[in-house]
């Protein structure tokens, strides 16, 4: 059986080459060229991890997993309340197949407030790269258990040519090992494992331990309370990646703010 990340990949692929068809390549550099000036991605998130919790609040309207889990949605609305709650960073999804998501709300959302955006989809082609700029992306994300290493290195440097960040995702050792070859100072650390979406905190607890000290550790996925935060904090996570707690919340900015309150000091790793 295909596991869904493949499945993903299949309809992605002929997706962006139908897309690529209807904008080519120097049509989409110079929307990209044309946008937004980017905000400082990993700086805002190093500068946060510094003192407190870097947290990147995650806009997303349904999953594979979980369907509908929003269904108030208004991403111009919830960015705003991420940031009133202290969110450093959004994180917009954009695939529509599996997460509902829409092109229109990384732009709806990163208008509505100052904090720099991540696009929150599956990258495979440069030209996804430049879309997501025209889009006003300041961060891409790579996902290592979906590209090669000659794909992540050829987004990672489209990625740094747009002055863009990158969020390198990894779910196991072996993924770790390539992603360290690459430039990006962010590993994301995903709990939730893309092929089957079951999720375990021990993802982190095993491989934080593994992550370059010149790198900071992003733990996404599968994060609920302070108590899950400070207990990641403990294998030397300070920036997490939070999408569905959050967006089960009534008052987003509260739920938001509750969960940063009491940063837990002292990193073990
Ligand atoms: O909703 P959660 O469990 O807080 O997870 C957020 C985020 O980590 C998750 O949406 C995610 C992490 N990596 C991804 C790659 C593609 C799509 C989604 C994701």
């Amino acid at each position: 059986m295909t596991d869904i990340l493949a499945k993903i990949k299949d309809y992605k692929l002929a997706d962006v080459a139908a897309r690529k068809i209807a904008l080519p390549l120097a049509e989409a550099e110079a929307l990209a060229r044309a946008a937004s000036p980017v905000r400082g991605f990993a700086a805002a998130l190093a500068g946060a991890s510094r003192e407190g919790y870097g947290l990147i609040a995650e806009i997303k309207k349904a999953s594979p997993s979980k369907g509908l889990i929003r269904a108030d949605f208004d991403p111009a609305a919830l960015a705003q309340a991420y940031a009133q709650g202290g969110a450093t960073c959004l994180s917009v999804l954009t695939d529509a197949p599996s997460f509902q998501g829409d092109d229109s709300y990384l732009v709806a959302a990163r208008d509505a407030c100052a904090l720099p955006a991540l696009r929150k989809d599956f990258l495979y082609d440069p030209w996804q790269v430049a879309e997501s700029r025209a889009l006003g992306a300041d961060c891409i994300l790579i996902i290592m258990a979906s590209v090669s290493d000659a794909q992540a290195q050829e987004l990672e440097q489209a990625a740094i040519d747009w002055q863009m960040d990158v969020l390198i995702e990894v779910h196991d050792q072996a993924e770790l090992d390539r992603a360290v070859l690459l430039k990006s100072p962010l590993i994301g650390i995903n709990n939730r494992n893309l092929k089957t979406f079951d999720v375990t905190l021990d993802t982190t607890r095993i491989l934080s331990k593994r992550v370059p000290e010149d790198r900071q550790i992003v733990c996404e996925s599968g994060l609920f309370t302070p108590e899950d935060l400070a207990d990641m904090a403990r294998y030397g996570a300070r920036a997490f990646l939070i999408g569905e707690s959050l967006m089960r919340q009534d008052d987003v900015a509260a739920a938001t703010a509750r969960l940063l309150a009491n940063p837990s000091t002292g990193a073990m790793r």
